[in-house]
């Protein structure tokens, strides 16, 4: 990634800055924010030079401890799918990969919002490139529950239940008694059900429930917490249960609510209470261009002005962030809600390097660590939030909220952690204003998590178990001791259950209730609702607060499951069991038995093979980073870089054990980029791979990324992505 652009620059000390870049700073945000000019250029350019041979350092570590463990590997070879476990893990030890553990330790970290602190519930990660996605995450605070059973497969298509064209009533009934359901459950009324109410009031600051001559209240009165509108007829019936807010909505003039019995036309719930806004896994940002269309989404979200206008159905909307929700308490008073969920971005990890900035340290100008310029532009585009001088805030607590990716355990924490420091003092912010989120998705970063949170505990705010990035380390890391199992028995193996146990001990042991999030990764079936509604509790059954949505309906359905499960009660159960097992998590998924049929082999190879060029193919030549693919199985699949680097990496370790052959993976790849190609005919912007392959960028990419797996530090897809775009619009 050391392709230099050949834009004009602006020189600042020994910093040559892309004139995008730029302009972007010098005219929209620094005199938006009131930062002088020289100072920042001057303190951005000391940082910069402090922090460049230090990242270069770590990453230097990351090569020189995967060559370690390739040649112990090599020199131990595996028997029968076993490895000597002891001498294993003696020798973890030695180099430095598995840390001792220091004395016991609770983080401290202050001013953290409620959404954070106290409320669980699902986080919506967003591709912040894209403004119109990026502002309906934002406004995905609240969510309507009929849309999405309607539009999802949690109602079924059976009994004459299908999503026909317009509004199908039969469906529609199935939707409505579902929720009613989900009512009757959470907040259930002392006799009778939603099903049978007429109509609602308040009286005397209660909830009075209408059941055709008779009424009822709610069983536990304290969950009626507000509503909207005239007491005696109310539009908005506010209820609340494991600090999740509901709104049933009435109007006897909505086309739903003129044939409800109670004129219920909605019952609204508070879905996504976290979104991060990602500039990492799921976007395409190579260059000064699109790092700028990044940061000033982000820039435009922290102001409160973000707008986009598109079309949709015929018409042209403009998508705005929303307003707070105001609603009269019980008792007369004035309740105000958020309307938007609490923003978190994504900064890159520390391997990834941009043009957007060149840097000379006197070898020549080299592409900045991206990391550095996501740490230092970032809070300057939060200050109006931070400060409170926006109309439509975020941190009501004055912090700003940074994910950090693909960090290898506690000296990597501490770079981002001392970064954090200089770019607070660079902006005059109070020490400890940025926080962190520490993403547990990297092997070393697991068995040193502890070590790791240590190295932030003043403002560490939530670890995560990106299990994805998670088992792409794990087959890098591990590459030369065998071959893996299947790509779809990943998740059932020893590592993967520890994994994410471990991740829960560790965040208690180190008293995370009430400062941060312990969470737990995405749903990637984005059309495959019903079985999230049936499998996802289990994130907050396990002690999660939160866990990732990959959309706002995702986050709405998810909701649904904190109301089920009070996370703070599993939480206090969880804190006295054994801490899971390290041995588990160093068990390498390695397959006992490597024979498979070739029909097993094809299906592999052809599955994954898909999984890449979907993705590839539109990242590269589209700039899109997060598509929906279709599996083998013609399943939609999130993809995105983490997802690639599990699908690259699994086809270099079955060619590197000879379970395939490169011949048998380079015509799976030109077979399924055939149907990569027609999976997109109806995509007036697509540029086929086939037949012309050696012509495609993205098709090169795709095949580099498998026959050059073995080389990608930690197996990761940035450097051969970026470069086969930079590529690509250099030609173009
Ligand atoms: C390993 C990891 O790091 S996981 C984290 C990274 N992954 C992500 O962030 C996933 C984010 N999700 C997405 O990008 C998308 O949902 C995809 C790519 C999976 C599917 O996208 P699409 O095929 O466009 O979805 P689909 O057509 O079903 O829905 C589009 C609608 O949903 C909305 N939508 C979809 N995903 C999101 C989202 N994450 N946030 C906000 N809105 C979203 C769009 O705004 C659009 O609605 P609109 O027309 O009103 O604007
Ligand atoms: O970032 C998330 C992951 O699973 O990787
Ligand atoms: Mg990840």
């Amino acid at each position: 990634m050391n392709q230099t652009s050949h834009s004009n620059r602006i020189q600042k000390g020994i910093l040559a800055i892309d004139q995008q870049m730029y302009d972007f700073i010098e005219n929209e945000v620094l005199p938006k924010v009131g930062v002088d000019s020289d100072s920042y250029w001057s303190g951005f350019e000391k940082v910069v030079k402090e922090f460049t041979p230090r990242n270069k350092e770590l990453l230097a570590i990351r090569e020189k401890m995967q060559n370690q463990i390739d040649q112990w590997h090599l020199q131990h070879p595996t028997k029968d799918g076993e490895i000597d476990y002891p001498t294993y893990k003696a020798f973890l030890k030695e180099i430095g990969y598995l840390l001792p553990e220091g004395e016991d330790f609770k983080v401290s970290t202050q001013n953290v919002d409620d959404e954070i602190a106290h409320i669980a519930g699902p986080q919506l990660v967003v591709p912040v490139r894209n403004a119109r996605y990026a502002l309906n995450a934002t406004n995905a605070r609240w969510g309507s529950l009929y849309d999405a059973l309607y539009g999802t497969d949690v109602i079924s298509d059976d009994n004459g239940q299908e999503a026909t064209g317009g509004y199908n009533p039969t469906r529609g009934a199935a939707v409505v008694a579902y929720a009613k359901d989900f009512l009757d459950d959470n907040f259930a009324l002392a006799s009778g059900s939603y099903s049978d109410v007429t109509g609602f009031k308040i009286v005397d600051g209660n909830l009075q429930v209408a059941m055709g001559e008779s009424s009822t209240q709610l069983q536990n009165p304290e969950k009626f917490v507000g509503y909207v509108g005239e007491a005696d007829s109310p539009t908005g019936v506010l209820l609340k249960n494991n600090n999740l807010h509901v709104e049933i909505q009435i109007d006897g003039s909505h086309p739903v609510g003129k044939d409800d019995p109670a004129h219920i036309k909605d019952v609204l719930l508070e879905s996504a209470i976290t979104a991060i806004q990602d500039c990492e896994d799921s976007i395409a940002a190579v260059d000064a261009e699109e790092k700028v269309e990044v940061y000033r989404n982000w820039f435009g979200l922290m102001n409160g002005d973000l707008q986009e206008t598109f079309e949709k159905g015929g018409k042209t909307r403009t998508r705005k962030q929303n307003p707070d929700r105001e609603y009269t308490t019980p008792d007369g008073g004035k309740l105000i809600l958020p309307g938007r969920s609490l923003l978190l971005i994504r900064n890159v990890g520390h391997l990834m390097q941009n043009p957007a900035i060149l840097v000379d340290l006197g070898e020549g100008p080299e592409e900045i660590f991206e990391g550095l310029m996501d740490g230092l532009i970032t809070p300057l585009l939060s200050l109006n939030d931070i400060k409170g001088r926006n109309q439509l805030s975020n941190s009501r607590t004055g912090s700003m909220y940074i994910v950090k990716p693909k960090m290898h355990g506690p000296d990597e924490v501490k770079m981002a952690n001392d970064l954090f420091n200089a770019s607070e003092d660079l902006l005059g912010l109070e020490r400890n204003t940025i926080k962190i989120g520490i993403m547990d998705e990297e092997r070393r970063m697991t068995v040193n998590l502890k070590e790791a949170i240590r190295q932030a505990k003043e403002r560490v705010i939530f670890i995560n178990t990106g299990f994805l990035d998670r088992t792409g380390d794990e087959m890098h890391t591990s590459m030369n001791a065998g071959a893996f199992v299947p790509k779809g028995e990943m998740k059932s193996q020893a590592w993967q259950p520890a994994y994410e146990q471990w991740n829960v001990d560790i965040g208690l042991e180190t008293g995370l209730q009430g400062h941060a999030q312990i969470g737990k990764g995405m749903w990637a079936k984005p059309d495959d609702m019903k079985e999230m509604i049936d499998t996802k509790a289990a994130h907050p059954k396990a002690g999660a607060n939160t866990a990732w949505v990959p959309s706002p309906t995702g986050a709405t359905l998810h909701s649904m499951h904190y109301h089920q499960v009070n996370v703070a009660d599993v939480q206090d159960s969880l804190k006295s069991r054994q801490r899971a097992s390290l041995d588990d998590i160093l068990t390498i998924p390695l397959a006992k038995d490597t024979n498979w049929t070739e029909e097993e082999k094809q299906q592999e190879l052809e599955n994954n093979a898909q999984g890449i060029l979907g993705y590839v193919v539109r990242w590269v030549n589209q700039g899109v980073g997060c598509s929906k693919v279709p599996d083998i199985d013609d399943v939609g699949l999130m993809e995105d870089r983490a997802t690639l680097r599990i699908s690259s990496q699994h086809i270099t370790n079955w060619l590197h054990h000879d379970i395939v052959s490169e011949e048998q993976v380079m015509n799976a790849m030109k077979h399924m980029a055939k149907v990569v190609d027609e999976q997109n005919a109806d995509d007036p912007d697509y540029q086929p791979m086939a037949p012309n392959f050696e012509d495609s960028y993205a098709f090169k990419a795709a095949c580099d990324l498998v026959f050059k797996g073995r080389e990608q530090p930690s197996g990761y897809t940035e450097p051969l992505l970026h470069q086969a775009r930079l590529d690509l619009k250099a030609n173009v």
